[in-house]
């Protein structure tokens, strides 16, 4: 099992901060220090350019800028200005070498940006992005201290234009940007230092899941029932309920008014929908449904815990109706926003809104999937291979999620868990994998 890791908002960040017993200068020493650290294993010695901007990002970079020298590598500095902030001061007054101005400065083969962190505001000026691509360009590597600079820490907004990085190194924590489109695809490899901020909170990184042992006298019910309600386009609640059987469920069954093609005979077809039916663990109902809202309807009569996936979200109509349902909503962006309307805010701040809104437990995916809670949780995934981007792998996460809420697990934790295990599927699949082939790996 890994941990979850927490995930800190700038303001949250700079509370944790102000919070550390070692102090801020302490704090910054130790992020400088995770940045040469981070940077010299990554780069090997070779000849650095540190760009250095106004705020304690900044200051990070004066202090790598002297540890890289003092372990034998060439340094220089470049800056964008003045430091602005006593700390950053501080760390500048402990560099002896020149500083050259930013416009001026030619490149070298090991960049880092220390241009700005979780301060930025706006976007750079043009001339201060220009330098930073130009020389981001010329090097050979680049590395981003905390964020690649012109990324919006709480959104993953690129304010700027912003040059692909092969390093990031975050200070502390993840930020949401760590883990949100667009920021995410242009930060390489993303290494946490640790600067000794503990800061649990309400926001993290997914981890591996601890799935229900099954139990010695175990039988099929208690293992957990998923029922499907089959539509309009069978195939795709077929992937869900074979995702469901292979996610460890006792018991598949489809309902449907004709057989289905291409099952495992293992899961059972019936006539008869049965959605009070007391041994069901978990309802699914939305794959492959189509032009059908009576079956949501008999969903959300039933009182069993359900995931609404695709063409059902399309059929909720008012997100309220969700309330006391105990169900887990899967949408992509296109039926996030048919059902929730264009809310205002970042992703992680509209997935929240959207579980407030509905009572749900919402899975807001795509290559940035989140999970929110309505009671303030949210599960970033860590990152998955945009090869998921296949028809029907939505559909393999739903019947993912209906098993591990069917086996015990509470909507929020069955969604995180069937979120990561579908991404490391992914990777086991490979490239070439179309959705069946997610199935396998499972
Ligand atoms: N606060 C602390 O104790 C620590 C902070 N750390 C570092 O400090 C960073 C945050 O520092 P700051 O809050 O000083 O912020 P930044 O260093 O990210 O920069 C913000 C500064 O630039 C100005 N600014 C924002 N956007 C601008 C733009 N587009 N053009 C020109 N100026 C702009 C702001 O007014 C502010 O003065 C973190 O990302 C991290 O790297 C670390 O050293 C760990 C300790
Ligand atoms: N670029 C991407 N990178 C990683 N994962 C992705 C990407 N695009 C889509 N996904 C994932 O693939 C799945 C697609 O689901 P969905 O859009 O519902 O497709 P379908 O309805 O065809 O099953 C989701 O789990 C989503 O998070
Ligand atoms: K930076």
């Amino acid at each position: 099992m890994t941990a979850h890791r927490p995930i800190l908002a700038a303001a949250a960040m700079r509370t944790a901060e102000a919070a550390a017993t070692c102090g801020l200068t302490e704090l910054m020493e130790r992020a400088g220090r995770g940045l040469a650290e981070a940077a010299l294993r990554f780069a090997g010695p070779m000849p650095a350019l540190v760009l250095c901007g106004p705020g304690n990002n900044g200051g990070d970079g004066y202090v790598a800028a002297r540890l890289l020298r003092e372990r034998g590598c060439p340094v220089r500095i470049a800056a964008s200005g003045e430091p602005n902030t006593d700390l950053a001061r501080a760390a500048r007054s402990q560099w002896n070498g020149p500083i050259e101005a930013l416009d001026e400065a030619p490149p070298a083969p090991l960049l880092i940006d220390c241009l700005f962190g979780t301060g930025l505001k706006r976007a750079l000026e043009v001339a201060v992005s220009e330098a930073l691509i130009t020389l981001v360009e010329a090097s050979h590597i680049a590395v981003a201290a905390d964020l690649p600079s012109g990324v919006e820490a709480d959104s993953g907004a690129r304010l700027s234009p912003v040059p692909d990085f092969d390093l990031t190194v975050a200070f502390g924590a993840l930020k949401p940007a760590h883990r949100l489109m667009p920021a995410m695809a242009g930060m390489g490899r993303v290494v946490l230092a640790d600067i000794g901020i503990d800061a649990p909170g309400p926001w993290f990184e997914i981890g591996e899941p601890v799935l229900p042992s099954i139990a010695p006298d175990a039988h099929k019910f208690s293992r957990g029932l998923v029922h499907c309600l089959a539509g309009e386009m069978p195939g795709a609640i077929a992937l869900s309920a074979k995702a469901a059987a292979h996610s460890g469920a006792g018991y598949v069954r489809i309902s449907t008014s004709l057989p289905i093609a291409g099952l495992p005979l293992s899961v059972v077809q019936v006539g008869d929908a049965q959605v009070n039916d007391p041994k069901i663990g978990c309802l699914l109902v939305g794959p492959g449904l189509g032009k059908l809202p009576q079956l949501l309807t008999l969903a959300l009569v039933s009182h069993r815990p359900k995931v609404i996936d695709a063409d059902a979200i399309g059929h909720i109509g008012e997100p309220g109706r969700l309330k006391g349902q105990d169900a887990v909503l899967t949408p992509h962006a296109g039926e996030f926003e048919r059902l929730f309307g264009a809310l205002p805010g970042t992703k992680a701040e509209q997935a929240l809104a959207a579980a407030e809104a509905s009572g749900a437990v919402v899975v807001f995916k795509g290559p940035d999937t989140l999970v929110a809670s309505p009671d303030g949780r949210i599960g970033f995934a860590p990152p998955a291979p945009a090869w998921l981007a296949t028809a029907g792998t939505g559909d393999v996460l739903a019947g993912m999620i209906a098993a591990l809420r069917a086996r015990g697990l509470p909507a929020f934790e069955a969604a995180c868990a069937g979120v990561w295990l579908q991404g490391r599927a992914a990777e086991r699949a490979g490239a070439s994998m179309i959705a069946d082939d997610l199935v396998a790996q499972l």
